[in-house]
């Protein structure tokens, strides 16, 4: 189901209205993380970046926030771990509204991992381990148990063998690697993730797709912020669209890339294999025998060999 977001009132029944309230009210309940009406606008800036933000991201979910460039996505991001503070509006985590003090803050940060798009905004120390120890040694955590905890963390992301390289030396897939390890080995149980496959090879990008796949296993809910159409529908579960700081669209990917008025709207294009899939004939989608679009190329593409292979037979 798509949940088209208007704030035109005259849109909506009344009826309508109570569903959508009784809904939203039983879907707040299993978000993680909530923005009520958040706004804010950049000093000096004219127009707001955000203008009323009202989303959920629901715990335990693999999310993507999709939008047009400048539609304040990464200013979302900025507000969801505190780093900045609403104009108006509020940030609830679990159901609390967010409290702006030092200690309250710090806690956040550890609860909510923030990967930057830029790597190099993050990465700040010399070589990786020292990098990864960074946020632990804030903390201020014994030193066996950083270095436990560092070696652990790097032992997962099979970067051992770079303990000690200087960060310079890095790739760029290798450095943000190293600023996802560096959020990981916090602990988040929230990881919000912004355009991280951006310049990635198609190696590189399935070895962090697999990376983000075990981290939500082991229990982490993920937002990963991306303008790649074809990897939100590979891999989300839940969509969430922004449009000039507000939501306008939210649901589950193929209720959400169906809306192809909004989606043209926003200049946004729908997944290759979703046109792929519409175009073929309903016999055809028929005999592929799947319940859903399939969510990949790849995936279509074995529905399709299925098919051959049971034709040669
Ligand atoms: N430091 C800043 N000062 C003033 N305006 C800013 C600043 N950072 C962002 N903005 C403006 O705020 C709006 C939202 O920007 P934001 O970076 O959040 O968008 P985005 O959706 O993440 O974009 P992109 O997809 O290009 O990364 C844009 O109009 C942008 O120009």
């Amino acid at each position: 189901m798509a949940f088209e977001v208007t704030t035109d009132a005259a849109e909506q029944t009344d009826a309508a209205e109570q569903a959508d309230a009784s809904e939203q009210t039983a879907r707040a309940a299993l978000d993680i993380l909530r923005f009520s009406f958040v706004h804010y606008t950049y000093p000096g800036a004219s127009q707001p970046a955000l203008n009323g933000l009202s989303l959920g991201v629901p715990a335990g979910k693999k999310c993507v926030l999709l939008g047009h460039n400048g539609c304040g996505k990464s200013t979302m991001f900025l507000h969801a771990n505190g780093i900045f503070r609403p104009n108006l509006g509020q940030v609830l985590w679990k159901g609390m509204a967010v409290s702006y003090d030092r200690a309250h803050l710090l806690k956040l940060k550890q609860k909510i991992g923030l990967v930057f798009q830029d790597p190099e905004q993050q990465l700040i120390a010399a070589t990786v381990a020292e990098d990864i120890s960074y946020g632990l040694c804030n903390q201020k955590l014994p030193e066996d148990v950083v270095r436990e905890k560092v070696y652990r963390t790097m032992e997962t992301f099979g970067m051992t063998e770079w303990a000690e390289t200087p960060i310079h030396r890095l790739s760029l897939g290798q450095k943000r690697r190293v600023a996802l390890a560096g959020v990981m080995v916090l602990e988040p149980e929230l990881l919000l993730l912004d355009e991280p496959t951006a310049y990635l090879d198609q190696e590189q990008m399935r070895n962090f797709v697999q990376e983000l796949d075990r981290i939500h296993a082991a229990g982490t809910t993920i937002l990963m912020a991306t303008h790649d159409i074809d990897l939100a529908f590979a891999w989300a579960d839940w969509v969430l669209v922004m449009e000039k700081g507000k939501l306008v669209l939210e649901g589950e990917p193929e209720a959400v890339f169906s809306r192809r008025d909004t989606l043209e709207r926003l200049q946004l294009r729908t997944p290759a294999v979703f046109d792929v899939w519409e175009a073929l004939p309903a016999a055809l989608r028929e005999e592929i025998g799947s319940s859903r679009v399939p969510r990949s190329v790849e995936e279509l593409t074995a529905g399709l060999r299925r098919i051959a292979a049971s034709c040669i037979t």
